[in-house]
């Protein structure tokens, strides 16, 4: 359904965007209201008559939904769509569009800072300088933490869309044998994958790139810890949800796996006495706070997006939708924009 003449657009957490980002205003009469960000009991009475909502991070979910006969668009300032609930929106025309491909530089280069500074102990080493440990070695350097090269390494990548394969080429650069693993479960995947388990078993590093969904919840257990190599180490720049955050915490605490590097915890942020944040006296396991998306170019590309896809939808001209879209004669399937619909 298209907009009406003059919409109202609310922006609900602008501040989760820099404020050096630039927002250029949508092509077409409009009336813009941005909240810095938006409590849960205030999403319903900020959307009130809105036509298109703008979020990054602000949860969405049917009991409100339902209350916005006015909404068209959700335009989320983000890939991940997990905050909304997409599958109300499918069943009741309001689309849902994402950000897509903004962040295959500035995801990738996250990915590989934590990768390489736990495959060669950067923190412990860092650690051990600054304890004056470097006066005591006999001779000229000291081995006190482990070192392990990427080059001939293992990568397993769970996830093979935009970001799974900007990791990849990077990876190739290094030397590293990449591995794509096919859906969990599924004993016979698709061709260029290997099994999940299988990737699980044998990888070196493992590395997250697909979606928080209900079937990816909890997607790495600790089943999966239990099959995985002593030294691997576990990459989540995803979501949180998709690892079981109790399991990781038996994983490392016992020395069953070699470390972990996470940018996304659940809930975010994370409360003080959260497992993950319990886990940060470990020298094997760094937390960055979601920030592997904000490079500066990253997140005005976003923002320009963004815009992009509102006076996109205003036009006619529906694209990144991932739900919604059968009434403005898109199919959307599993999150992506696959084409026009036969009429
Ligand atoms: N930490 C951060 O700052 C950021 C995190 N992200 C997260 O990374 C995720 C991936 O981003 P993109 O690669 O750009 O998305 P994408 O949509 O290009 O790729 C997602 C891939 O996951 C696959 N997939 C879906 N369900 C799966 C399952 N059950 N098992 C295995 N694979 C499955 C899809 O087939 C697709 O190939 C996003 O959904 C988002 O949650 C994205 C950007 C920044
Ligand atoms: O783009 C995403 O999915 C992010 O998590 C960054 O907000």
């Amino acid at each position: 359904m298209p907009l009406p003449a003059e919409p109202t657009v609310v922006f609900l957490d602008r501040e989760t965007l820099a404020p050096s980002v630039r927002l250029r205003p949508p092509a077409f009469p409009h009336r813009w209201v941005e909240h810095q960000r938006t409590a849960p009991d205030e999403v319903l009475p900020r959307l009130r008559g809105a036509s298109v909502a703008v979020l990054n991070k602000v949860p969405l979910r049917e009991d409100v939904l339902a209350q916005l006969p006015d909404l068209r668009l959700v335009a989320v300032a983000a890939t991940g769509t997990d905050c909304v609930d997409t599958a109300w929106c499918d069943r009741n025309g309001v689309a849902v569009a994402n950000i897509r491909g903004y962040a295959v530089h500035t995801v990738p280069e996250h990915v590989f800072t934590l990768i390489l500074a736990l495959r060669r102990s950067l923190l412990p080493y860092r650690r051990s300088v600054e304890a004056r440990r470097w006066q005591e070695a006999r001779q000229f350097c000291f081995f006190d933490h482990p070192i392990l090269d990427l080059h001939g390494a293992r990568l397993g990548l769970v996830g093979g869309g935009s970001l799974g394969n900007a990791v990849a080429t990077i990876a190739g650069a290094f030397g590293m044998e990449v591995v794509f693993a096919g859906r969990k479960g599924d004993a016979a995947p698709a061709e260029g994958r290997m099994p999940f388990d299988e990737v699980i078993a044998t990888s070196d590093v493992i590395s997250l790139h697909c979606p928080l969904r209900p079937e990816t919840r909890g997607l790495i257990g600790a089943a999966e810890f239990a099959r995985m190599k002593p030294e691997a180490i576990l990459i989540n720049t995803a979501r949180g949800g998709l690892v079981d955050e109790a399991a990781l915490t038996e994983a490392l605490r016992s020395g069953r796996i070699g470390g972990a590097g996470f940018d996304v915890a659940m809930p975010e942020p994370p409360p003080a006495d959260a497992p993950l944040m319990r886990l940060l006296d470990l020298p094997n396991f760094i937390l960055t706070p979601h920030v592997a998306w904000a490079g500066r170019g990253a997140m005005q590309a976003l923002a320009d997006q963004l815009i992009d896809l509102v006076d996109g939808f205003q036009q006619g001209k529906p694209f990144n939708l991932v739900a919604g879209g059968r009434r403005a004669g898109l199919r959307c399937e599993a999150g992506r924009t696959i084409g026009r619909s036969p009429s």
